[in-house]
Parts: structure tokens; C-alpha cells; sequence
């Protein structure tokens, strides 16, 4: 079996993390469930358990160096060769890897969503196709606000500078160049349906004639 790579890039909080959840269910219903692996490009930030809390709070988390790229596309190819692979969780709220692994399984489909997956030649040209989910910024960051705050420990003063130091200057330097290399660009403001249903064709020729209707 040879796994269909897509990856799903753009910026943080444009929607990839929603667009990989649907699409993981539309092809579940004509693949079935263990069909489908989610891959989060965050799993690959790199382990920072040698550096003290304080310092791994300043870090830039937006530049490609923090992230362990070359692991990402070694567990692929790994995947699909047929092996399974012990991926990496990250711990958002500790700024490191936690001492959990989730074992993956090989599966037909390997849908890998994150920020810099698009910047990374050697990612995209391993991939069937690479998407693009585009929003505008103030939707971005207004997101960003709202799920920072609930779910990764922040509080607003340390998103909006985090935002201003980092992660706007790095979206302009790799991210929005990136778009370039999709396939398909697609809006994160639009309903999930209508992005399935502007990927259909594109599914059609990198999944086969079980595409999802
Ligand atoms: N197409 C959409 N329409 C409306 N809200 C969306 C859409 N896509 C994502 N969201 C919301 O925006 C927030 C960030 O989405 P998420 O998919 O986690 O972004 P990303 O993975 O790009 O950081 C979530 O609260 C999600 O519910
Ligand atoms: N310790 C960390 C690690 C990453 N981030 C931010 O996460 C963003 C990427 O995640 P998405 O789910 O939004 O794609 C990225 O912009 C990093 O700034 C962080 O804040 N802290």
C-alpha cells in the first residue's frame, strides 16, 4: 500500500486544523476509519527539556528552525513504507515535547497539517497535494486570541506580543510565500463543504475512484 500524502498549510489559525478534521470524515465515509491519519506539524516542534521554562517561553516558534522537519518527513516515509512510527507529542502549555509518543499506523491517507509545511521543499515534493487555507489577518489573530487563551496557557498580553515579535514577521517571511507552491488555495472563512467541494477533483486524481461524492 502506498500512502497519498496531503498536506495542509497556511497561516496560524486560517482554519487547517478544521479542514483536516472534515476531510478526514468525508473520507472515512468512502475509505472507512482506519483509513486516515492526522499528522500535526506542532508534534515535530523541537524537545526543549534542556532549557528552563523561562527560556523556552522567549523562543520563536514561527521560524522553521524550531520545528524537526527532517523527523516529519522520516516518519512518512517510514508510514509509507509500511512501518509504523512513534510520533512525537508536543506540550503547548510547557513549550516541549511531553514524555508521550502516539504510535501511528501505516493508512492509505496521511493528511499532515501546520504553518511552515509548505516552506519546506523537501515536504511538498514528497506529497500528492498541498493545500493552502488562507484567512485574513484579523480573523487570525482573532482566533488565535480566543483558543490561546482557552487551551494553551497564555494570557492576551503575552499572544499579542508574542504576535508582534514573532509570529506576524514570520508569517510575512515564510508562511504567505509559501502559498505559492499549493495546488489548491482555499478560504478558512468559507464552510468546510464548500472547500470539500472545490477539493473533489483534486481528490479524484491523487485518492482514485473512491473519491468522496
Ligand atoms: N471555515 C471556518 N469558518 C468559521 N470558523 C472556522 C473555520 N475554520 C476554522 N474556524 C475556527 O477558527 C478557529 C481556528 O481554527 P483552526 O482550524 O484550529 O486553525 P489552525 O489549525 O489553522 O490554527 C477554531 O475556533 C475554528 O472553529
Ligand atoms: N510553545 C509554542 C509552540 C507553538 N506556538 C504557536 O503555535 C502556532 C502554530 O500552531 P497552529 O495550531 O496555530 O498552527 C505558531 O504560530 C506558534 O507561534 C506557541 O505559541 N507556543
Amino acid at each position: 500500500m502506498r500512502s497519498t500524502i496531503i498536506l495542509i498549510s497556511g497561516p496560524s489559525g486560517s482554519g487547517k486544523s478544521t479542514l483536516s478534521e472534515a476531510l478526514a470524515e468525508t473520507l472515512s465515509e468512502s475509505l472507512g476509519p482506519d483509513c486516515i491519519n492526522i499528522i500535526h506539524e506542532d508534534n515535530y516542534y523541537r524537545d526543549q527539556n534542556d532549557k528552563p521554562f523561562e527560556e523556552r517561553c522567549e523562543q520563536n516558534y514561527d521560524h522553521p528552525s524550531a520545528f524537526e522537519h527532517e523527523l516529519l518527513l522520516t516518519q512518512l516515509q517510514q508510514l509509507q513504507s509500511g512501518q509504523s512510527v512513534d510520533m512525537p507529542v508536543y506540550d503547548f502549555c510547557q513549550h516541549t515535547r511531553s514524555d508521550q509518543v502516539k504510535t501511528l499506523k501505516p493508512s492509505k491517507i496521511i493528511i499532515v497539517e501546520g504553518i511552515l509545511l509548505l516552506s519546506q521543499a523537501k515536504l511538498r515534493d514528497f506529497s500528492d497535494l498541498n493545500i493552502y487555507v488562507d484567512a485574513p489577518i484579523d480573523i487570525c489573530l482573532i482566533r488565535r486570541l480566543e483558543r490561546d487563551i482557552h487551551q494553551r496557557g497564555r494570557d492576551m498580553a503575552s499572544v499579542l506580543s508574542q504576535y508582534q515579535a514573532t509570529v506576524r514577521p514570520m508569517a510575512e517571511a515564510f508562511i504567505l510565500p509559501s502559498r505559492q507552491h499549493a495546488d489548491v488555495v482555499l478560504s478558512g472563512t468559507s464552510k468546510p463543504g464548500r472547500s470539500l467541494a472545490l477539493l473533489r477533483d483534486h481528490l479524484a486524481t491523487v485518492v482514485g475512484t473512491q473519491a468522496p461524492s
